[in-house]
């Protein structure tokens, strides 16, 4: 009902704020937009289901997400293809992986320290009636 919209409308609010912080911060410049596969051709042949930041805040408005565990499951594709895709100890492999983690984790403090947990549980109980 009218309730229901408006905890849903404040989750997507506060996801994409999380979004365009991440996209604003030059350590993600890579994670902004989809891997361009002309210039990574195999991408698709190692990674079943890419993600960006981009997508992310189309999913969004699309009303993809009703809980924060859902949007979460996309994001962390983000750093975790990253990781799979760029797994050699060269210097470009481990910039890159070093920007994934630093991703990884930035997402999950402000997740942590901005949403509140009640608001959370209002959330998985919407997903759950429905
Ligand atoms: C993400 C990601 N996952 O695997 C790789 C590899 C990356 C990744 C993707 C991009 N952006 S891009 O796909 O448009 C591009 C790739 C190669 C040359 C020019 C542009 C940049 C970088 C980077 O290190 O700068 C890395």
């Amino acid at each position: 009902e009218e309730q229901e919209e408006d905890v849903l409308r404040e989750l997507r609010l506060f996801l994409r704020n999380l979004t365009e912080r991440l996209m604003l911060d030059r350590r993600f410049k890579a994670f902004v937009k989809p891997v361009d596969i002309e210039e990574v051709p195999d991408y698709l042949m190692v990674i079943q289901k890419p993600m960006d930041l981009s997508t992310l805040l189309s999913n969004i408005d699309e009303h993809k997400y009703v809980t924060i565990k859902e949007f979460m499951s996309d994001a962390d594709l983000i750093w975790q293809n990253a990781l799979e895709y760029n797994p050699d100890s060269d210097p470009a492999d481990r910039h890159i992986r070093h920007r994934a983690c630093a991703l990884k984790d930035t997402m999950r403090v402000i997740v942590r320290d901005e949403l509140d947990k009640d608001f959370q549980r209002v959330c998985e109980e919407i997903r759950e009636s429905r």
